[in-house]
């Protein structure tokens, strides 16, 4: 029976020391609730910090006991990791990073960082104690970069997801970290990776592209010949329990209190952990612009702010904290009268109740983070309004942004900006309010926790079996000696090659991609074999194929067919074949060519090609899918075809293909087998023109109509090698 093992710095319960006596208490955070469906089933298991230190053995074991019933497995931290590992580098390091406050807030300190190895490999420990193969591990969050690629690295076979909850920032950022390569290679053990945003995505696969040079197509990865999926799961809260709390008689005896106190005052409210990237100040700023702006309000609003404390050890944080104070007691000083206080102002947590009676009695809330994950705050206070009214301000940095996008979004740097949408936002009219809310709740209604943890759990099971079927149908062992066995026992042979990328690999210019002795000395043992038909099947021009292996007994196919030369005779080309309107698709071209440094184009006889392999990382090939755009109906009209290479875009006579090509060969003769290999796009052609029986071996990692896989041109040409021995 296989088992689900969620792994997070902390554990969803918290010990807390009662006077020397250690106690647990449950926690309320959306994690939590989200994922206890999951972690109290079965043999399921959460492995996490317990959130303070335990000292002594004795001690250690008696709550390790305690949790076991359930289902939770604690890994103890002593007071340096939780100075290097939780502070130092979780949180001096990759959170300032990641949320763009590299330049002011990152400490890079070596001894951190080992630390940090350290604690990741002490959850891989505990993790590799209990997990089996077929079992499930989810990972969670920045503190847990490395674990992914470690629990890997044991080489069980466990579905490993992982999933990010802060931003993932600009590769320009996140390449400022001095351990940036082994912090994405850690990430990269994962075989789901989730995101909250599909800007996140964007960024992280703009860094593994940049940072380690790997290969993307789409949010596919291929790293070390395994594909791993970038995907976003915006994460969502049990919106149910708040719209319920929300009705609840304890809580609207609350709400009730609160609207009393304040009389008919207008609520704003806004709820955050303390942290610079909630952007307290700057809201406290706005705040106050709004009362100095509109007088008319003072006495007829009331600023309700909680700051949760958090990472109060850290010295950024200490200071924030000393500076929020100040601007507060400096605003309330000025504004307040006798019976009234513009801001209430609490640096405590408070029961989830409490919580819900303020959602339930704010006319506004205000969530303007400088950058956040996602905000759950957010969501809770749409869920919490079962009337459908009241008004959300919200952060464009923040992740719930992209969601709650009938929130009145603001960017938080300007606090002018913020001040007139607290104006805007407390004299809405009802109706308005109603259409935004309703909207918002059915998006948080639908995108729930439980939605989220799904979906993600479907997607990493998808993504198991791509996986899977990817190495069932890569050439090995059984079916290579299953290949190698049939072309032995066969009498009349018709082989395909195709050749950039399948029998030489990719190199910066064309003419670098040539055949080297090994590629001529096996060419010439297979085209010797006179059960064999050769033919290399290429996009390339004629005279290039013709000065390479004209020499050899092999057919040779070029410009993907427009050109062909059988053994023994001349070469010819395609009948019919127009190329007169390279005069107008030529000038488009260059003009990419101008506006892209390191592109170029190819002239063949009837076929123009635009290669971007050597232009800017990224820049190709958003040069590429411009082209294809600006070019999309132009050749529709004019009879021709775009075909997307690798690092290439071709634009040719809609009749040539090497589809086409291959039948001429494979019809006119009966093969007892045919085969053939190639890598790009055009060679899916081939593929599918080929009769059933035939071996088709599609070079990489794409998705292709090819039965088998190799993974590159050394691969292909160890086939190869062993039919000729
Ligand atoms: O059909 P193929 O034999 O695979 O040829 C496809 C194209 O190959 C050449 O371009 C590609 O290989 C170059 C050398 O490695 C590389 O620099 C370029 O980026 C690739 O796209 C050739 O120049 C094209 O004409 C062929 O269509
Ligand atoms: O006194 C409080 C105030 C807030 N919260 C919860 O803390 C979470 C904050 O999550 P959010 O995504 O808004 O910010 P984060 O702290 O994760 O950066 C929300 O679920 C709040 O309900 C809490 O448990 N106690
Ligand atoms: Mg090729």
């Amino acid at each position: 029976m296989s088992k689900t093992i969620i792994a997070a710095n902390r554990l969803p319960v918290k010990i807390v020391n009662d006077t020397g006596e250690f106690k647990l208490h449950t926690s309320e955070g959306g994690l939590a609730t989200g994922l206890g469906s999951i972690y109290k089933s079965k043999d399921n298991v959460w492995i996490g910090w317990p959130g303070l230190e335990v000292e002594g053995e004795e001690q250690q074991q008696k709550i390790t006991e305690e949790l076991r019933e359930q289902n939770l497995l604690p890994v103890f931290l002593d007071k340096d990791e939780i100075t290097r590992f939780y502070e130092g580098f979780s949180n001096e390091v990759l959170w300032p990073v990641f949320h763009y406050y590299a330049s002011t807030y990152a400490h890079y300190e070596q001894q951190n960082w080992e630390c940090y190895k350290e604690v990741n490999q002490k959850f891989c420990d505990q993790i590799l104690k209990i997990a089996q193969p077929g079992d499930m591990v989810w990972v969670h969050d920045y503190q847990l970069l490395l674990l992914p690629k470690m629990i890997r690295d044991a080489q069980r076979d466990i579905s490993i997801g992982f999933f990010l909850h802060i931003p993932f920032p600009s590769h320009e950022m996140f390449r400022l970290i001095p351990w940036r390569k082994q912090l994405l290679e850690g990430m990269l053990g994962a075989d789901l990776i989730g995101f909250h945003t599909f800007d996140d995505v964007r960024h992280f696969l703009s860094s593994v592209t940049r940072v380690l040079a790997l290969q993307t197509s789409a949010n596919v990865i291929t790293n070390n010949r395994r594909v791993v999926v970038a995907e976003s799961f915006p994460m969502g809260i049990d919106d149910k329990k708040y719209a319920s709390l929300a009705t609840d008689a304890a809580v609207k005896k609350e709400v009730a209190a609160i609207c009393k106190t304040f009389n008919r005052q207008k609520l704003i409210l806004s709820i955050d952990r303390l942290d610079y990237s909630k952007g307290i100040l700057q809201r406290l700023r706005a705040f106050e612009q709004l009362l100095i702006s509109h007088p008319e309000l003072l006495t007829h609003i009331t600023f309700y702010m909680i700051v949760v404390p958090s990472r109060d050890q850290v010295a950024q944080y200490k200071e924030l904290r000393d500076q929020i104070d100040k601007k507060v007691g400096n605003i309330n000083a000025r504004y307040r009268t006798l019976e009234w206080s513009p801001i209430q102002y609490f640096y405590r947590s408070f029961p989830i109740e409490t919580l819900s009676a303020l959602y339930s009695a704010a006319d506004v809330c205000l969530v303007t983070p400088m950058r956040d994950g996602m905000n759950l705050v957010s969501k809770e206070y749409v869920a919490s309004r079962v009337n459908n009214d009241g008004v959300l301000i919200l952060s464009e940095m923040a992740g719930a942004s992209k969601e709650l996008i009938d929130a009145i979004i603001v960017n938080p740097n300007n606090e002018y900006e913020v001040s007139e949408a607290m104006f805007v936002a407390l004299n809405m009219p009802l109706a308005e309010q109603k259409r935004r809310m309703t909207l918002m709740r059915n998006n948080v209604g639908k995108f729930n926790i439980g939605h989220w943890v799904k979906i993600f759990k479907e997607r990493l099971d998808e993504v198991k079996q791509m996986q899977r079927s990817l190495l069932t149908r890569h050439v090995q062992n059984g079916t290579r000696q299953s290949i190698i066995n049939r072309y032995r026992k066969t009498e009349k042979r018709l082989v395909f090659l195709d050749y950039d990328g399948t029998l030489v690999d990719f190199a910066p210019s064309a003419e670098e991609a040539k055949p080297d002795k090994d590629l001529f000395d096996l060419l010439e043992a297979l085209s010797a074999d006179e059960k064999n038909d050769v033919v290399i099947i290429s996009g390339r021009k004629h005279e290039n194929l013709e000065k390479w292996f004209g020499h050899l007994p092999i057919n040779l196919v070029a410009e993907h067919g427009a050109w062909l030369k059988h053994v023994g005779k001349h070469w010819h080309k395609l009948g019919g074949m127009s190329s007169t309107w390279k005069t107008e698709i030529s000038p488009i071209l260059e003009t990419f060519v101008d506006r892209t440094p390191g592109t170029f184009i190819e002239e063949k006889t009837f076929s123009l090609a635009w290669h971007y392999r050597q232009s800017q990382s990224g820049l190709g090939e958003m040069r590429a899918n411009e082209l294809m755009n600006t070019l999309k109906y132009l050749v529709a009209d004019k009879g021709l075809q775009l075909l997307p290479g690798n690092k290439v875009v071709e634009v040719k006579n809609m009749e040539i293909n090497k589809g086409k090509a291959a039948l001429t060969f494979s019809e006119n003769e009966d093969y007892d087998l045919i085969i053939a290999f190639g890598d790009d796009y055009t060679d899916e052609d081939i593929f599918k023109s080929l009769p059933d029986n035939a071996v088709t071996i599609k070079v990489g990692s794409n998705i292709s109509a090819a039965k088998f896989y190799l993974h590159n041109p050394a691969e292909v040409r160890g086939l190869l090698h062993s039919f000729v021995v």
